[in-house]
């Protein structure tokens, strides 16, 4: 099982003289993944423990704390990924004035030496870090030679169109409604986790429970009906359809809701933590002329929706640690 460590102090023994791969991370991409699995590779070859270093918060929510940032994957969720892709522990080091004032040097003595005693430092091409992004890739690799770490740069993925992949691209295919595109760069369908809470208890009555999540106000997902994968705190799967909206024909207001029917499937899910995985966009939401016309379109989208998830396959073995 991954170790999530805060970072505030030197790592425990077993982790030191580990191969750390850094940066942010965020939505742990196939770009990002291209760096974490050069890190992964390096680690068995040297036979040693294979870390993250990353940031919480996302540094540019601590640069730009008035404009939201729709973080792909918050702390708890990149700590799964992390796991599932094979690594040790990822150090969640606090962005804080403290370390946006560091420089290049010290970020490097003060963290990736004194703290870490890494070995082998991984990133990639543009990782930049220090006070005003003072030290970049060359300036890494110079002080590996001088503190005696080496270092592994990893050049951009590009997809099979031969575009760069980026978390800023794949947020706005989310916003879009594109989740099956944006599973494809990815490399895993994209997944929220959060706690089941009550709703108005009419669902039940449409014969369509639906358990109800709050998702972070950052998110950006087009609202809408989609396909999903329901996974419970048990860790058992469920196919399901769900909506994510404000509901214009029972309640016209209030931020969006994501409600999923899980099929075939009647326990209590209230107060636990579950994940919702997006596989494919149905339709936008609508609102209808009273409930027997809502009830009939969900009929038809949950019909829409368990044969869409019939014929899925896993894109990667991420993606089947995550959704199958
Ligand atoms: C598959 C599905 C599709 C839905 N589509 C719509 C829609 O197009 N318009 C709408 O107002 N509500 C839609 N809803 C939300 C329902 O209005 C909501 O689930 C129902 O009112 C039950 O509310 P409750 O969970 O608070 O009991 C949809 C829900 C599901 C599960
Ligand atoms: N098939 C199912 N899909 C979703 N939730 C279900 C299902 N069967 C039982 N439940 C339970 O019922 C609740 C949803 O019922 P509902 O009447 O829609 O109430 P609420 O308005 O509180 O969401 C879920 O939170 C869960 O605890």
């Amino acid at each position: 099982m991954l170790e999530r460590i805060a970072g505030t102090g030197p790592l425990p023994e077993h982790l030191r003289d580990g191969v750390v791969a850094i940066g942010n991370f965020d939505g742990v991409h196939r770009g990002h993944q291209a760096v974490l699995e050069t890190a992964l590779a390096e680690a068995r070859q040297r036979n040693r423990p294979a870390l993250v270093l990353t940031f919480n918060p996302h540094p540019r929510k601590f640069f730009r704390p008035r404009s939201p940032l729709f973080v792909l994957t918050p702390p708890e969720m990149k700590a799964q990924l992390l796991n599932n892709l094979g690594f040790s522990a990822v150090v969640e080091q606090a962005f804080t004035d403290d370390l946006s004032e560091k420089s290049a040097e010290a970020f490097i003595t003060s963290i990736l030496r004194d703290n870490l005693g890494i070995c082998h430092a991984v990133t990639g091409f543009n990782f930049h870090f220090g006070k005003d992004r003072e030290g970049g890739p060359e300036f890494l690799t110079n002080a590996g030679r001088r503190h005696g770490f080496g270092v592994t740069l990893v050049d951009a993925f590009r997809d099979e169109a031969a575009h760069i992949i980026s978390s800023s691209g794949i947020r706005q295919l989310l916003a879009q409604g594109h989740v099956a595109e944006a599973a494809g760069q990815l490399g895993y369908r994209f997944t929220v986790r959060e706690t089941v809470i009550n709703g108005q208890k009419l669902g039940r009555t449409l014969g369509f429970p639906t358990a109800n999540m709050r998702l972070p106000e950052s998110v950006e997902l087009r609202e809408g009906v989609y396909a999903v994968r329901f996974r419970r705190a048990d860790g058992s799967l469920h196919d399901g359809v769900a909506s994510f909206g404000r509901r214009p024909t029972v309640d016209d207001n209030g931020a969006p809701l994501l409600e999923t029917f899980v099929f075939d499937f009647s326990d209590s899910l209230y107060g636990e933590d579950c994940s919702v995985s997006f596989f494919s966009y149905l339709r936008g939401e609508e609102k209808f002329n009273g409930l027997d016309e809502l009830v009939a379109q969900m009929r038809r989208d949950e019909q829409e929706a368990r044969a869409l998830l019939a014929g899925m396959r896993p894109l990667s073995a991420l993606d089947a640690s995550v959704s199958f």
